[in-house]
């Protein structure tokens, strides 16, 4: 597998307070790399440094084999967290200064303008001035503003915020699209069922610091335990005598039970006990959402002040 980007012992503080702490991950060519993390833990700040925004104080971000100022940025796109582009301007006006910024030939760019803004349900919108588009619409321009050059890595901050469902769905499809042509995509995002559905690898990062790196495989296999819900009338002193369970979470009828790592969940269940009564009974692993809100709170990493307790 090809690298495109490697992030390398990234270190950077603001004033005295350090908010990125030996930060490395790599991300490939035609793979979706998700970065993760609660609010405040840094993962704008890293894109921030990629991108040469900002330098980072210790480390160094590679593409391609070029550094710091060196990198080629006409061959990386950028939706940032903020939104919003020239007010003033028409649509087709702005994507054109943006395909030229990148001197990317402008007769190609004009017609892949065209062609997104078809894709994008924003047909015939080309000649209309920005500050007359909807928020959702005008954030469609600015994705098409990243990736009009055919950019080889494509870096999304939060790029479904704000975003309708069927919008969503039509910005899913490109971004997969764009992976499976070999783009290599970093994507920010909160919206934990959007990540799991999407990203390859994902790098979870918590006051300033990894916690978690891999493929969405193998952090399901570490983090992601199964997990059985059963619909029932049943005392919680029964539930307690099941076995291998960590942790009961009971609603009224519905129980969700926690099953210990490496449960064979087959062999668990021909042990169920008799006395539990089961109208459903359904077993998952728990998801990425419920592994970021495990690792951003249960553990307890954080004190309500935000302090790194452990
Ligand atoms: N220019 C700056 N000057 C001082 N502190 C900053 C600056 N930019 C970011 N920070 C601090 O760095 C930390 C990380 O911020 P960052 O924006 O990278 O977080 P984030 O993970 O992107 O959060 P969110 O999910 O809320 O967007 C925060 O404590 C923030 O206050």
């Amino acid at each position: 597998m090809e690298t495109m980007l490697e992030v390398k012992g990234l270190n950077k503080s603001f004033k005295d307070k350090q908010v990125l702490k030996n930060i490395s991950f790599e991300v490939n060519k035609g793979e979706i790399m998700a970065i993760l993390g609660p609010n405040g833990a840094g993962k704008s700040t890293t894109i921030r440094n990629i991108m040469g925004i900002m330098y980072p104080d210790e480390g160094t971000v590679t593409f391609h084999n070029h550094q710091g100022k060196g990198i080629p940025q006409n061959k990386i796109g950028y939706l940032p967290e903020e939104r919003g582009l020239y007010k003033n301007v028409k649509v087709m006006d702005i994507l054109l200064y943006l395909a030229d910024l990148k001197s990317y030939p402008l007769d190609k760019a004009k017609k892949r303008i065209l062609d997104y803004l078809k894709k994008f349900d924003l047909e015939g919108k080309e000649n209309v001035k920005m500050e007359e588009l909807s928020k959702g619409m005008g954030q469609k321009v600015q994705f098409i503003g990243a990736v009009i050059h055919e950019p080889e890595l494509l870096i999304l901050d939060e790029p479904f915020s704000g975003l309708d469902p069927v919008s969503q769905e039509i910005f899913k499809d490109e971004i997969r699209s764009l992976r499976d042509n070999g783009t290599a995509i970093l994507l920010s995002s909160h919206q934990m069922n959007l990540v799991e559905e999407m990203c390859d690898r994902l790098f979870m990062i918590q006051r300033g610091e990894k916690v978690i790196y891999g493929s969405l495989y193998d952090v399901k296999q570490e983090y992601a335990n199964f997990k059985c819900t059963i619909r029932g009338s049943n005392e919680r002193g029964t539930l307690e005598t099941i076995p291998e369970v960590e942790n009961i979470e009971q609603d009224g009828d519905v129980a969700i039970l926690y099953l210990t790592k490496d449960v064979n969940p087959n062999r668990w269940l021909k042990q169920l006990p008799d006395d539990v009564t089961i109208q459903e009974l359904a077993i998952d692993r728990v998801s990425l959402h419920e592994i970021f809100i495990d690792i951003a709170t249960d553990k307890r990493l954080m004190s309500e002040e935000g302090e790194i307790h452990a």
